[in-house]
């Protein structure tokens, strides 16, 4: 890779960003590099990587795929479980309810178990449940991850005793009720509030003005009768000032009555109405006047109220107490970054194999070229096939590292999974959301079918982007530890006239750059680690591969910011160019064994124009055709 590099030295962002990749891509590359892409191309363009399919899928798989079988078997065997493509939201958030009662109570799968003891595999549940239907990913997300999660990690041992079996086998639905219509991405500046009130020991949960209703809550509107809601723990005469506020923590409300399922006193609740996607989730708004709940309900793991009002934590400052009760909510962004990738596959795998069946055009007076040869096709489909796996091998390696620090509990492996489930969330949405609509059109207008899947993807998932923490705001979370030089002298110059927060502002955009870099090149890492680790030399060498290019088309997408900085001279930006174009070409010779490793089968992928055999013949009688 230093052959890339030009006579300028400067500290620079382009710099930075490529000395990160080539650092993890000299090993893996320099066979590539020795030689010019041109004669590469000239001597070996025909020659196909052979890999044992088997191999592949048998890395790729992972330990869990037992009980995804099982998830996709309950709902094979229930077709009035299926959710159908044209259906209202009414009916919509029934089934999606039934199927969760169903999965929990007639499958047997319980999610709660495995949240708290063995996450990785709640996670490959929640992969399989996905794909079934977005819509029930989600609200079993909002019932386990969400409002499971924050009772189990915010709460103690009395909550768990209290609520664990009714969240477990869905007595008791539930909610998480953080967001509020003034307040999303900035949870500090949350606005309801619980007052204790000493003589009934009891908080008063209030909405102080309309910007304060709770908004976008799932499992609100028609299903839950509980939720955790997030309010400013107000403790009157406390101090000095009468009324001291201890900050945002978390309460157990109950919403509706347990029998008759009325909304309870004091509690106005209202639908967020039809949504973009994801209408299988009932997401509701909660306005609370005057609510009662016991001094009990008050989730007391990070900070407590005694009966006489006194206010206890074994933390020492309100910043403390916040970052830890979010740190313990980072389960939810985990998944999401999982998930997107398995969307991301379910959406290539449908791409891929119809482009490797459809055929247009082709040399007079023979047989017509499979779409998947053009290389304008290759351009758009293969880097993509690359970075999904990359991102699996990445997500994946964030799941273990997930499931190691909820055993251990070590304070680096915390600080780890925060940074880089942000980074990651953030990163692997986008593309995903991106790369939904490339499929669409490589699909051509077969695309545009319904049946065939893109537009309750890409409209499902377009919302990965934002809720778990919103991508841009994530990608500002290496904010200490991963400055570069340079950032760090224009944030130190802009401080003085501007402020911390003005300066950050006018370095905005470098500083994501850096953030999007600085995961690009973690990414990298892990895969460059999973090839390494692979057993069988034909999948290593399929793998390697698909590395390589996944580390040139992320070069090749900032080429302009390299030349700007003269980082890369002219005859090397074109070699990339050529080299990754190559790599595509080589990669597409293995795109079907590649797809087949991601091992979904037709009736997880279900789009007709994807079907493994008699793809059109599907789709024709789809339509009516005998
Ligand atoms: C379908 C759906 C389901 C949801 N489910 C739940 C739920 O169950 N419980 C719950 O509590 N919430 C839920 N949410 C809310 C979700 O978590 C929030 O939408 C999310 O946190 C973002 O907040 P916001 O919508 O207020 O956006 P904002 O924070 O207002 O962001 C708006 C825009 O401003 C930008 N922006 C904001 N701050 C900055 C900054 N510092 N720097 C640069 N740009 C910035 C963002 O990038 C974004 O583009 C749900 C939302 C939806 C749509």
């Amino acid at each position: 890779m230093q052959t890339l590099k030009s006579n300028n030295e400067s500290n620079s962002e382009a710099e930075r960003r490529i000395e990160r990749l080539s650092l993890h891509l000299n090993p893996i590359l320099n066979l590539t590099w020795n030689h010019h892409p041109l004669e590469m191309e000239n001597c070996s363009r025909g020659k196909k990587l052979i890999v044992d399919a088997n191999s592949l899928t048998g890395y790729m798989r992972g330990k869990y795929r037992d009980i995804q079988e099982k998830v996709f078997d309950y709902f094979n065997a229930n077709p009035q479980l299926q959710t159908p493509l044209e259906i209202s939201k009414d009916n919509h958030r029934e089934l999606c309810m039934n199927q969760l009662l169903g999965l929990v109570r007639e499958a047997g799968i319980r999610p709660l178990h495995y949240v708290v003891h063995d996450p990785a595999k709640y996670f490959a549940i929640l992969e399989a449940v996905g794909s079934v239907d977005m819509s029930l990913g989600i609200k079993m997300g909002v019932q386990y991850s969400l409002w499971g999660g924050s009772v189990i990690n915010l709460g103690t041992q009395k909550h768990k005793d209290k609520y664990y079996d009714g969240m477990d086998n869905l007595d008791f639905p539930g909610c998480f009720a953080m967001t509020e219509l003034h307040h999303g991405s900035n949870v500090q500046g949350l606005q309801t509030v619980a007052t204790f009130d000493p003589i009934t020991d009891e908080f008063i949960v209030d909405t102080p003005n309309d910007g304060a209703i709770k908004w976008w809550i799932g499992n609100a509107a028609v299903h839950g009768k509980f939720a955790t809601v997030f309010a400013r723990l107000k403790l009157p005469n406390y101090d000095a000032k009468g009324i001291s506020d201890m900050g945002v923590h978390a309460f157990i409300v109950p919403i509706r009555d347990m029998k008759t399922h009325q909304t309870l006193p004091g509690i106005e609740i209202h639908d967020c109405g039809h949504k973009v996607g994801l209408n299988g989730v009932d997401n509701g708004a909660l306005r609370f006047r005057s609510v009662r709940i016991p001094r009990d309900n008050l989730l007391n793991r990070f900070g407590d109220v005694s009966r006489d009002g006194q206010y206890t934590s074994t933390l020492p400052s309100v910043n403390k107490r916040f970052g830890a009760t979010l740190g313990e909510l980072v389960g939810g962004r985990v998944g999401l970054a999982y998930s997107s990738v398995s969307v991301l596959k379910v959406a290539a795998t449908i791409a891929i194999r119809y482009s490797l069946i459809r055929q247009q055009f082709g040399p007079p007076n023979q047989p017509e070229v499979t779409i998947l040869d053009y290389q304008s096709h290759q351009h758009k489909l293969m880097p993509m096939l690359a970075s999904t796996y990359a991102f699996h091998f990445a997500t994946t390696n964030l799941v273990e590292k997930y499931a190691q620090m909820k055993k251990s509990h070590d304070e680096e492996l915390v600080a780890d999974v925060h940074a880089l489930s942000a980074g990651l969330k953030a990163y692997v949405t986008s593309y995903t959301a991106k790369s939904l609509s490339i499929c669409r059109e490589a699909c051509g207008g077969h695309g545009y079918a319904a049946v065939n899947r893109f537009g309750s993807l890409r409209n499902d998932h377009d919302i990965f982007q934002t809720f778990e923490g919103d991508n841009t705001v994530l990608l500002q979370q290496y904010r200490t530890s991963r400055l570069l030089h340079s950032v760090a002298v224009r944030l130190q110059k802009h401080s003085k006239p501007l402020g911390q927060f003005g300066a950050w502002n006018r370095c905005l955009n470098h500083l994501l750059t850096l953030a999007e870099s600085h995961i690009e090149s973690v990414i990298l890492a892990k895969f460059i680690e999973a090839v390494q680790s692979c057993p069988d030399p034909s999948a290593q060498a399929a793998l390697k591969l698909v590395c390589d290019l996944y580390a040139l088309d992320r070069i090749w997408n900032d080429i302009g910011t390299y030349r700007n900085v003269d980082y890369v001279a002219p005859n090397k930006a074109k070699a990339i160019h050529k080299l990754s174009e190559y790599l595509s070409f080589q990669v597409r010779n293995i795109a079907k064994e590649l797809v087949d490793a991601f091992d979904l089968p037709d009736h997880v992928t279900r789009a007709p124009i994807a079907k493994q055999s008699g793809a059109y013949s599907q789709y024709t009688q789809y339509v009516g055709f005998e």
